[in-house]
């Protein structure tokens, strides 16, 4: 994305002070995916990063992670697959409890749904301290696939989410909010 073109999107991205409690900022992407050119402009930007690297599957983290990453998985012509909230996947599962920005939560992942032979984009909307997005790579990670990239629509860079990651790992925001 060039200067104008983040600045475009940063810019109908919603902050709502004191969601979901008081002293969180809440970047709400809801703006951003319900604008057309936005929308075409983040979609554009998530398939030029990963065009040439061979993905085969996309795994996007609920719930935000879905939207953009079913996208993504389209539109590289690669598989989804969907990273849940406990209980809800009904085959066998692997899983993993995490803590991020507001409070703990708990992900899964199908113990089947990743192989050796996969190339994956981990996709979720939003990095902020990169305690969901540990917790995926660590499952997807668990499964052997030949590679994992990370992908964020957005960043929050004053939570430092990046540094949790190892190094060798690559992590890509589209745009970051201080
Ligand atoms: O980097 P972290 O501190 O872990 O925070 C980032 C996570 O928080 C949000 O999801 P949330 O848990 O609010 O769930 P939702 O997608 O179901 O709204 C966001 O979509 C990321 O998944
Ligand atoms: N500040 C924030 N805004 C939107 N989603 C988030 N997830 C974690 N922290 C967040």
């Amino acid at each position: 994305m060039n200067k104008e073109e983040i600045e475009k999107v940063k810019a109908v991205v919603r902050n709502v002070p004191d969601f979901p409690e008081p002293g969180i900022q809440f970047k709400d992407l809801t703006t951003l995916f319900k604008n057309p050119a936005a929308l075409g402009i983040v979609r554009q930007a998530m398939v030029d990063l990963y065009r040439d690297k061979g993905v085969t599957k996309v795994v996007g983290i609920e719930a935000r992670g879905f939207i953009g990453g079913a996208i993504l998985a389209a539109d590289l012509d690669a598989g989804f697959v969907p990273l849940r909230k406990p209980g809800k996947l009904p085959a066998e599962t692997i899983k993993k409890s995490y803590a991020k920005e507001y409070g703990t939560d708990t992900i899964e992942i199908h113990r089947d749904a990743i192989t050796p032979d996969d190339v994956v984009v981990l996709h979720d909307d939003l990095l902020a301290t990169g305690g969901t997005m540990m917790a995926a790579y660590e499952l997807v990670k668990a499964m052997n696939p030949k590679k994992i990239y990370l992908n964020f629509i957005c960043g929050l860079t004053a939570l430092h989410g990046r540094d949790v990651f190892p190094k060798d790992v690559e992590v890509t925001t589209l745009f970051d909010f201080d």
